[in-house]
């Protein structure tokens, strides 16, 4: 049996079109998950650590009194890895900080003349504080950990905090590489907590956690819809980051044991990923396909579960007929993660056209893992089509920019006539009399 759900473009009615784009927002939304969350979120405002503590013991299994909510000084100073991650975690900052920081030399103030006596610009600062939530359900997510943190320490994000759910079976300890990652980045407000609950925490403030204007991390649909809730309690978060997906786009040069092995890489993630082949190739389609059925069986039980289910009912493989349907294809579905692995002619044309996706990796030896890990670009990128409209987790994410503008008495007489047609038409009179007055 197939891995890959297959389907012909061409062919395809538009219902089947659309449930190809649609992806995770029914199960993130889900009415009775959203209720139980909003009122976790209450129960937060109103109790503090106790209610994230009771919700670590209800959710997590872990009992912790609120002063066990915080990591310790000693707990992130003796917080160890191998060697090999500790080199690997290393190489995979140096990538992020100089990405970031080339981004930061391009973020600089400005202004302009716009016309005689009128100067106008932006400034651009980090916003005062930031919540940064690293998952910890499913897998263990050092690199989450850095793709938010590095971002926020280059953009100069003054108050920092943490929190990540202790490791699932444990008793109440946190992966301790999420924790070297924070003493390399000098990030000691750092809290185990439940998911939702933690992300609460942050947006009000309890005893020990401290508040933030904005929280960002990816996570589950609970994390998620709490999330998304905190906008109501004027808490910054963003549009969203959920299950992990990738799309590749490939033509009849590509490599099928590779293309395989690259569509498996976020498959793994859970049975609620989404993964899609679009292809112009049918030939190659059935022989990626084999190879991913050699290859799934060489996968622990559990990913491989979640490869099938993020291959089959929730992705699969669309066969095209040219590399335009390709493109138009995948900026309607507007992967996380995107792969072109065509032919060396053909790159240019396709990435010239590619407009909606959280980051584009081009050719066969750009592999998602090494997005994921090491090549310093975001991976904590926007999922279930929010990568139409945003973008992935860097310095950006945690800077503002604030307009500045500057009339001498010239300007101002210039633009009066302007803005008191405005106002009259709007119905505003004192917005007319303040140039009025200047202008007697
Ligand atoms: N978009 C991205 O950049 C990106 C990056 C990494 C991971 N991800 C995705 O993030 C997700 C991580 O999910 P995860 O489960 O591994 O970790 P998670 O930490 O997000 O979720 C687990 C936490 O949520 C709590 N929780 C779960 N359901 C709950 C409920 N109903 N009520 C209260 N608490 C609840 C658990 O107790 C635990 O504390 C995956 O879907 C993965 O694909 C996305
Ligand atoms: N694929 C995830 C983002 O969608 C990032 C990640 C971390 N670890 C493994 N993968
Ligand atoms: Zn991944």
């Amino acid at each position: 049996m197939s891995v890959m759900r297959r389907q012909v473009w061409s062919s395809m009615d538009a219902e089947a079109r659309a449930s190809i784009m649609h992806r995770g927002l029914d199960d993130i939304f889900e009415p009775s998950l959203r209720a139980s969350i909003g009122e976790l979120i209450d129960d937060v405002r109103e109790r503090g650590d106790a209610a994230v503590c009771d919700a670590l013991g209800t959710f997590d299994g872990i009992d912790v009194t609120p002063e066990g909510l915080r990591v310790t000084d000693d707990e992130l100073d003796s917080a160890a890895v191998s060697d090999a991650v500790d080199a690997a975690i290393d190489d995979a900052m140096t990538h992020l900080r100089d990405f970031n920081e080339q981004q930061m030399a391009r973020a600089a103030d400005w202004s302009f003349e716009s016309e005689p006596g009128l100067t106008v610009g932006e400034k651009i600062t980090p916003i005062t504080s930031a919540g940064l939530f690293t998952p910890s359900g499913k897998a263990s997510y050092p690199s989450v950990a850095y793709q938010l943190a590095v971002p926020a320490v280059v953009a100069g994000v003054p108050e920092l905090a943490l929190v990540v759910p202790p490791v699932p079976g444990g008793s109440g300890e946190v992966d301790a590489a999420v924790l070297v990652v924070c003493r390399k980045l000098g990030i000691r407000n750092v809290f185990r907590v439940n998911g939702p609950a933690g992300i609460a925490a942050l947006g009000f403030g309890t005893e020990s956690i401290p508040q933030v204007r904005k929280i960002v991390g990816p996570g589950s649909p609970a994390v998620t819809i709490a999330q998304v809730e905190m906008q109501r309690h004027g808490v910054a978060t963003m549009m969203l980051l959920g299950p992990t997906e990738s799309m590749v786009v490939a033509d009849d040069t590509a490599d099928p044991v590779r293309l395989a092995a690259d569509l498996l890489i976020e498959a793994e993630h859970g049975t609620d990923s989404s993964v899609v082949l679009v292809t112009t190739s049918a030939t190659l389609a059935d022989a990626t396909d084999a190879e991913l059925d050699r290859q799934i069986a060489e996968l622990p039980d559990v990913r491989a579960t979640a490869a099938r289910a993020s291959l089959g009912p929730n992705g699969g493989c669309i066969v095209v007929d040219d590399l335009d349907v390709a493109v138009t294809i995948a900026n309607e579905f507007a992967a996380e993660h995107l792969q072109v692995a065509v032919a060396d002619d053909q790159i240019d044309r396709v990435v010239d056209g590619l407009v909606n996706a959280g980051e584009i990796l081009i050719g066969q030896h750009t592999p998602f893992s090494a997005g994921n890990f090491v090549i310093g670009c975001p991976a904590s990128l926007p999922t279930s089509g929010f990568a139409h409209v945003s973008s992935g987790i860097t310095a950006d994410t945690f800077l503002k920019r604030t307009a500045i503008a500057r009339a001498d008495e010239r300007a101002a007489a210039r633009m009066a006539p302007s803005v008191i047609a405005l106002a009259d038409h709007e119905g505003f009179p004192a917005h007319a009399a303040a140039l009025h007055l200047r202008n007697r």
